[in-house]
């Protein structure tokens, strides 16, 4: 199979995800396997795929410099073609005859005749001068200092904004940029080995922190996750950490009664089961979304009997089993800026409007957890995200709205005393923010309460 074909997947794929809202990490893999392209021309078509995707808000600037119009007033399928075009030229650096010619073919394939003169002439202008010029021309171009960050690292605005206000909070602002470049970098295969019921590899790279963790040097893992029946599987070190933290707040007892609020897709949760069977604890994993209990179910599988799978409303089991429970793990629902490096497109389609909303569905859900714990029972609360609406102000609101319920707990001490190297953390050590940048985790955020 040639380079082309890998470029028409990712044209097909790009094209996709703006004509049908598709998500590219569940497309791509179909369309990978529907073209039987070998190895190195599936990772070209990934990297041409994820990365357009991840830095097209970059190219859209550059193309409107080179076209001297706004992307608004340009076509789709023309706009996808050129955004694969500058991926090539400005950051793979593919000889410019090929990176033009395949792009152009792409509009032949897809627009009228003008258009492919049109794009023929943008990208030869955009193949004209060096990556570094279009970079300053783009940067001269810049309306302020957010617009400049989000042109340059290919953010929107009010993404750039929510994430330098989150690392102010930890007088990090300096951070800023390695973030934003972070959030554009391929993240890492992880794995992690569900302890009780699967091993690390002997011959595999340990995770710097989580003791459960792995790193997978390259290609699909989906052979190992296979042969183990789900007892290795794929996750963020940030979340097998959310997920320890909880378990390490205090040694488990027999006969303890842990909820996952929110447990879809089941990361977390089968985490917590092998903890469960380790330790002779019943979990309930609930989750309101049904294919996503389906998921925690196939994640939970390889540890046994100890969960109960429950699918309700989150909110109203506070309600119906008050004071129910040792521990609630509730990983709520939120915009996700956390694991933006995981799925490229997500930052084009979340908007601030979202984040009001889902702050008060996480509020909700926060005192439905309050009211299912029994006094002297833990909370932990998590976000993939760093959005301090989400975080910081979160705890805080809980904390004025249950001040004879709720102490924190100092959620720093307990990750460093079972990470396996110690963690740079700032801030309030009742919480942990972890940071693509500096852990090379998501953005997780975890804060431990006890109940009075
Ligand atoms: C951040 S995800 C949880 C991720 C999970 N803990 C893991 O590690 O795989 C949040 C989940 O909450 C679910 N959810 C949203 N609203 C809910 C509600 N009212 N009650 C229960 N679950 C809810 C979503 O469907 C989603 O699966």
């Amino acid at each position: 199979m040639s380079g082309a074909s890998a470029r028409t997947v990712a044209f097909d794929v790009l094209r996709a995800v703006d004509e049908s809202d598709a998500y590219a990490n569940l497309l791509l893999p179909a369309r990978l396997e529907r073209a039987r392209l070998s190895s190195a021309d599936a990772g070209l078509a990934t990297e041409l795929t994820y990365g357009t995707l991840r830095r097209r808000g970059y190219y859209d600037r550059v193309i409107e410099l080179a076209a001297r119009r706004p992307v608004s007033r340009i076509d789709e399928p023309v706009l996808d073609a050129l955004r694969l075009g500058c991926h090539q030229l400005l950051t793979l650096r593919t000889p410019s005859h090929a990176a033009v010619n395949e792009s152009v073919e792409l509009v032949r394939s897809a627009a009228s005749r003008s258009a492919v003169g049109f794009a023929n002439g943008v990208l030869r202008t955009i193949a004209r001068a060096r990556p570094e010029v279009w970079r300053q021309r783009v940067a001269d171009a810049a309306r302020d200092d957010d617009d400049l960050l989000a042109s340059l690292h290919s953010h929107p605005t009010w993404i750039v904004r929510a994430l330098r206000h989150a690392l102010a909070a930890e007088h990090r602002e300096d951070e800023l940029e390695a973030l934003l470049e972070a959030d554009n970098a391929a993240p890492r295969v992880n794995l992690a080995a569900l302890p009780g019921v699967a091993v690390r590899p002997e011959d595999s790279e340990p995770d710097r922190y989580s003791p459960i963790g792995f790193v997978w040097p390259g290609g699909d893992p989906a052979a190992i996750v296979e042969a183990t029946g789900g007892a290795i599987r794929v996750q963020d070190e940030g979340s097998q950490l959310a997920a320890q933290i909880l378990v390490a707040a205090r040694p488990p007892a027999a006969g303890e009664r842990w909820l996952d609020l929110c447990a879809g897709p089941g990361g977390k949760a089968a985490v917590l089961a092998s903890a469960a069977a380790a330790f002779d604890v019943r979990l309930v994993a609930n989750e309101i979304v049904p294919a996503r209990l389906e998921l925690v179910r196939r994640a939970v599988a390889p540890v046994g009997t100890v969960v109960e799978l429950t699918e309700r409303d989150g909110t109203v089991i506070g309600a119906e089993e008050a004071a129910g429970y040792d521990r609630v793990l509730l990983d709520a629902p939120c915009t996700g800026l956390g694991a933006l490096r995981r799925r490229p497109e997500a930052r084009w389609r979340k908007a601030p409007g979202d984040v009001p909303e889902l702050t008060r569905l996480q509020a909700s859900l926060i005192d439905s957890a309050v009211a299912a714990l029994r006094p002297g029972g833990i909370l932990c609360y998590v976000t993939c995200s760093p959005h301090l609406a989400e975080t910081r102000v979160q705890v805080s609101d809980a904390l004025r709205r249950h001040p004879l319920q709720l102490r924190e707990l100092p959620t720093q001490d307990v990750v460093q005393s079972f990470a396996e190297h110690p963690l740079d953390l700032a801030g309030d050590p009742a919480q942990v923010q972890l940071w693509p940048h500096r852990h090379g985790t998501d953005a997780m955020f975890v804060a431990l309460f006890e109940k009075m």
